[in-house]
């Protein structure tokens, strides 16, 4: 069998700093390998060459970069590109770079599958199969061929980040460190269906963006839309943020996917209004990606504006996220669900 080496990719500088340490080779060199991974991102060992000969090949007896090649991508009439990577267990998850004139946002997940169930989302159908590594994370930005386009990061992809926060925290401390990418923490968002435990442990210990996916402002609503209201309802993760200052950098915002006939009359924009008052937030109106076996629809656009209008004539800032690479599946889940059943179909055969 072969030997299975440690990723570098992924590491704290702490990390590294125990493994220079262990290794016997000068702590200098811990800065150094965090230089050739995050800020010159190689892809080999061999190729950090201020460390000495000898150090490398050190290294490379139980280390390796750790960055694995997207296996598939499906690029969008509108640009979009979403790849699909296999994880070492041989799981699939999914990202997506979407560019737009001035900006380049790669949506990264965070798990393979979610235990949310939430009743709209593909991932949600999956289940849960596993979290992702600050690695496999990583891996997302680090191996695509636009990362150097990237101007922001978005955790919308597979997943519930709240449900994976160490691993989420290790790659934003590293995204964001000095060490590191040396991003601004405005230029991330993580969202999230609001997790107790998490949401407090993330406004503590981030400075990055927080999204909260609302989608009803009527608690039992919500629960039949997302059964995460359960055990943490909206209004006390409202009672939570309105504790929290979110006057400066940080901006918090709501996504709110909007259903005809479900969550689209202006008596949830006036309860929306009721209860996000006072809070400095913004709310994002999201088009609906159908999804097979759930009877759920998009409304139509001219409900959209005038129930952005309304929100934002009272006070509620509101804005309608484009929908892209519609035609590629965009709905996030659907392509790794495709790819598991012609697995599925080529083992019955
Ligand atoms: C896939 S989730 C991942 C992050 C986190 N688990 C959450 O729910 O916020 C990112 C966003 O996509 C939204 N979403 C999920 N399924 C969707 C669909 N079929 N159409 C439009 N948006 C969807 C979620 O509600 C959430 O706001
Ligand atoms: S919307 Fe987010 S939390 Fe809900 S099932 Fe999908 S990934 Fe999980």
């Amino acid at each position: 069998m072969a030997d299975v080496k440690i990723p570098l990719l992924g590491k704290t500088l702490s990390e590294i700093q125990g493994i220079v340490h262990g290794l016997g080779m000068p702590g200098f060199t811990a800065k150094q390998i965090v230089a050739w991974l995050y800020d010159k991102k190689v892809f080999s060992i061999d190729d950090m060459t201020n460390l000495s000969l000898k150090n490398r090949e050190r290294l490379k007896e139980n280390y390796e970069i750790g960055a694995t090649a997207p296996i598939h991508e499906m690029r969008s009439v509108d640009g979009t590109v979403k790849y699909l990577f296999c994880t070492p267990e041989g799981d699939y998850i999914e990202s997506v770079y979407i560019p737009d004139e001035d900006r380049a946002t790669l949506c990264v997940s965070s798990q393979v599958g979610c235990k949310m169930n939430c009743k709209f989302c593909m991932t949600g159908k999956q289940g849960y199969t596993n979290s992702l590594t600050p690695t496999q994370i990583l891996n997302q930005i680090y191996s695509i061929p636009e990362r150097d386009k990237l101007t922001n990061i978005v955790f919308m992809g597979m997943g519930e980040p709240f449900d994976n926060l160490d691993a989420v925290l290790r790659s934003l401390e590293i995204l964001t460190a000095d060490y590191g990418y040396a991003w601004s923490p405005k230029r991330i968002t993580v969202s999230t269906v609001g997790l107790r435990k998490g949401l407090e442990r993330f406004l503590e210990e981030s400075d990055c963006h927080l999204a909260v996916s609302l989608h009803s402002p009527f608690p039992a609503q919500r629960r039949e839309l997302m059964p995460a209201e359960k055990a943490f309802s909206i209004t006390e993760i409202i009672d939570i943020l309105r504790h929290y200052d979110f006057s400066k950098q940080r901006r918090l915002s709501f996504e709110y996917i909007v259903f005809k006939g479900v969550n689209d009359s202006m008596l949830y924009a006036k309860e929306l209004i009721k209860l996000l008052r006072g809070l400095d937030c913004r709310i994002n109106l999201i088009r609906f990606h159908a999804i097979p076996n759930v009877d759920l629809e998009g409304t139509d656009m001219e409900s959209m504006l005038a129930f952005r209008d309304y929100l934002t004539q009272h006070g509620v800032f509101a804005t309608i996220r484009a929908s892209r690479g519609e035609d590629i599946f965009a709905a996030c889940g659907m392509l790794s669900t495709a790819k598991r059943q012609a697995e599925k179909n080529k083992e019955t055969n």
